[in-house]
C-alpha cells in the first residue's frame, strides 16, 4: 500500500497547513499521534486534542473512523479543544452560498482571536445567500459562530447566527436618584435596598397583561412566562450608572444629562427563546424565504423579541419599586406574600410610566429585515436635526437610483444603528465594559466614509467583548484574586456587585474582558461613531440568593 497524502490544518486558522504523507505501515492507532505531531511542529499549536475532516466536519475519534475517512488528498482539520469552525457540508457547496462575500473586519486596536476571524469567514462563504459579514472590534469566538459579528443575507434566514437567547439587549432609564446618593458607600445601602428581584413576578394573568402590547399578545405560555421579570443567568445584569460626562446638547429628543443616575438592564427572553432550538440544531440551519419554516420563526422570533423588551421594562419596575419607594406606578414590582391580581389599569399606568423613563432600548441578538443598501438621506436633510434625517435609498447621485431590495441583517452581540420601523438612526446606544469599567455612550454616524452604514453592516458593537472564555476566566482569575473580595469596590472601581454565585464572579470578571476604549476608538476610526459620553456602575446586580 502506497503512502496516503493528507494536509494538516489548524481548525482555528485554516489558511495555516503543512502537507503530510502517512507512511504505509503507520497503524491505524498511531495516525493521530502522527497528524497531531505535525500540528504541534510545523503548525506550531501547543496542545492538539481533535480531529476534524475539512469540509464534513466529521470527528474522528476511533480506528473505524479513521479507516472509514482518511483518504489521498483530505484536509484534517486540527483543534485545541474548539468546536469545528465551518458549516458541515454533506455534498457540495450551496448553490446559493458566496465565496466572494465581503467580509470586513473593524478591529485594529481591539485584539481579535483568530478563531473568530475564521468563524467570521467560513461562515460568510458558505452559508446561503450572505452578501456581507462583519466582525465588530468586540467579536471574540463562539461555539460554532462568532459572537460580535454582523451577517447579511439575501432570500435566507440562518437562526443559529443568532442563537437561542433571541431579543437579548439592553436599555437604559432615568431614575430619581442623584449621585450623592450612590457615591461611594452609599453604593452598599443601594445594593442592600435591591430585594425581592428572584423568582417569578405575581400571577399568570398579570404576566399575561404586562405581555399585551401593540402588536396583541407575546405570551408564552406559563412555564416561560413565570420568568417575566427576572434578570436570568450568565452576563446579564442590572446596574445602578452614573453618567459621568455628556456632551449631548441639553433639550435634545434624547438626552443623558452629566451626573444623572440611570439603570442598565441587560437581559433577554430568557427561557422562550430558548425553545426555537428546534431551528438551530440539526437540518433546520438555514430557512429560505417564503417556505412554511421561516414564516413560522420569524412569527416566534418576533414574539420572542417583543417578550425581551417586556421583561426589560418590567425588571426596570421590579428595580424602582426598591430604589424609588412610594412612586405609586411601581407599587405592582413588589412580590408581597398576599399578592393578588393587579387592576389592568394598574398594569397600564406602570407600563407608561417606565415608557417614560425609557432612554434607549435595543436588542443584540436578532434577525431584521431591512431595505438595502443603505443610502444617504435626502440633500434637503442636511439642515434638519439628526434625529429627523433618514436614511433613505434615494438618490445617489442627481438622477440615479438606487436598486433596493430587503435583506436579514442577522446579529449575534452587535447593536443596530437605525429603526427599519421609522427609517431613523438610533440617537444613542450604550457601549458596556465590564462591571467595572465605563459604559460608553455612542451616536451612530453614517458617513460617506462607512457608506452610509453598508460598511458595518448597519451595526455596532455591543459591548467590549471577551478576551477570555468563561472557562479560562474562571480559572486563572480564581487564582490571580485568591484572597480577594471581588463584591466590594476595590481602589478606582467604585462598584458594588451582588453576585452569589461564585464562578460567576470570576468568569464576569473586568479582565475577562477586552479594553473598551480600544473597541470604541476603533468604531469612531472607522466613522461609523462617536463617543458622546460615558458612565460608571456604582451598583452591579447579577443574581441574589434570596435564602441567605
Ligand atoms: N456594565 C457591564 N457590562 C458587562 C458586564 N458583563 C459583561 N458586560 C459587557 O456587556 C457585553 C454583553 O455581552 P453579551 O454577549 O452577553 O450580550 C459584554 O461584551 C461586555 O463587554 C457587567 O457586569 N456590567
Ligand atoms: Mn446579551
Amino acid at each position: 500500500m502506497p503512502a496516503t497524502r493528507v494536509t494538516v490544518a489548524l481548525n482555528a486558522k485554516q489558511s495555516q497547513k503543512a502537507p503530510l504523507l502517512i507512511p504505509a505501515s503507520t497503524s491505524l492507532s498511531s495516525i493521530q499521534e502522527v497528524v497531531f505531531k505535525t500540528a504541534k511542529t510545523k503548525l506550531r499549536l501547543k496542545k492538539p486534542t481533535r480531529i476534524f475532516v475539512g469540509g464534513s466536519g466529521q470527528e474522528l475519534l476511533s480506528e473505524e473512523d479513521w479507516a472509514r475517512h482518511v483518504c489521498d488528498d483530505i484536509t484534517l482539520l486540527v483543534s485545541a479543544g474548539e468546536e469545528f469552525v465551518g458549516v458541515r457540508k454533506e455534498g457540495k457547496q450551496h448553490v446559493d452560498s458566496n465565496a466572494e462575500c465581503p467580509v470586513y473586519i473593524l478591529a485594529q486596536k481591539a485584539p481579535v482571536d483568530e478563531l473568530s476571524v475564521t468563524q467570521v469567514e467560513t461562515t460568510a462563504h458558505t452559508l446561503p445567500g450572505i452578501i456581507h459579514a462583519v466582525g465588530q472590534p468586540d467579536l471574540h469566538p463562539g461555539t460554532k459562530f462568532p459572537i460580535g459579528a454582523v451577517f447579511v443575507s439575501r432570500k435566507w434566514v440562518h437562526p443559529p447566527l443568532i442563537g437561542s437567547d433571541i431579543g437579548c439587549g439592553m436599555a437604559w432609564y432615568h431614575t430619581k436618584l442623584s449621585r450623592s446618593q450612590v457615591d461611594g458607600d452609599k453604593g452598599k445601602k443601594i445594593a442592600e435596598k435591591l430585594r425581592g428581584l428572584e423568582g417569578s413576578w405575581r400571577k399568570q394573568a398579570d404576566r399575561e397583561q404586562w405581555l399585551l402590547d401593540r402588536a396583541g399578545s407575546c405570551s408564552a405560555g406559563e412555564q416561560w412566562d413565570s420568568a417575566l421579570g427576572t434578570i436570568g443567568a450568565g452576563n446579564h445584569f442590572a446596574e445602578i450608572q452614573v453618567v459621568e460626562s455628556s456632551s449631548i446638547p441639553p433639550g435634545s429628543e434624547v438626552e443623558l444629562k452629566q451626573d444623572e443616575v440611570i439603570l442598565l438592564v441587560h437581559s433577554g427572553s430568557r427561557g422562550y427563546g430558548s425553545i426555537l432550538k428546534k431551528y438551530t440544531s440539526g437540518s433546520h440551519i438555514s430557512l429560505e424565504e417564503g417556505s412554511q419554516q421561516m414564516q413560522e420563526y420569524m412569527e416566534e422570533h418576533d414574539k420572542a423579541c417583543r417578550w425581551a423588551k417586556a421583561n426589560r421594562n418590567l425588571i426596570a419596575v421590579r428595580f424602582l419599586s426598591c430604589l424609588e419607594p412610594g412612586e405609586e406606578a411601581w407599587e405592582l414590582g413588589r412580590n408581597t406574600p398576599q399578592t393578588g391580581f393587579c387592576d389592568a389599569d394598574a398594569i397600564s399606568y406602570a407600563k407608561s410610566k417606565i415608557a417614560e423613563r425609557q432612554v434607549v432600548d435595543i436588542l443584540h441578538n436578532n434577525v431584521q429585515r431591512v431595505k438595502w443598501p443603505p443610502a444617504p438621506p435626502p440633500p434637503s436633510a442636511a439642515s434638519m436635526p439628526a434625529l429627523e434625517v433618514g436614511l433613505s435609498n434615494v438618490a445617489l447621485e442627481p438622477g440615479e437610483t438606487a436598486v433596493v431590495e430587503h435583506v436579514y441583517i442577522h446579529r449575534k452581540g452587535a447593536a443596530p444603528t437605525y429603526d427599519p420601523g421609522t427609517n431613523l438612526p438610533l440617537a444613542l446606544l450604550p457601549l458596556p465594559g465590564s462591571r467595572a469599567t465605563p459604559t460608553i455612550i455612542l451616536k451612530p454616524q453614517f458617513t460617506v466614509a462607512s457608506s452610509w452604514g453598508l460598511k458595518n453592516a448597519l451595526s455596532l458593537a455591543h459591548g467590549a467583548g471577551r478576551s477570555m472564555s468563561r472557562a479560562k476566566a474562571l480559572s486563572s482569575l480564581s487564582q490571580k484574586y485568591r484572597n480577594q473580595n471581588l463584591l466590594e469596590p476595590g481602589s478606582g472601581t467604585g462598584t458594588w456587585v451582588i453576585c452569589d454565585e461564585k464562578d460567576l464572579v470570576f468568569e464576569e470578571a473586568p479582565d475577562a474582558y477586552k479594553d473598551v476604549y480600544a473597541v470604541s476608538d476603533d468604531l469612531v476610526r472607522e466613522g461609523v461613531a462617536e463617543v458622546v459620553g460615558w458612565c460608571q456602575t456604582r451598583v452591579s446586580y447579577k443574581v441574589r440568593n434570596e435564602a441567605r
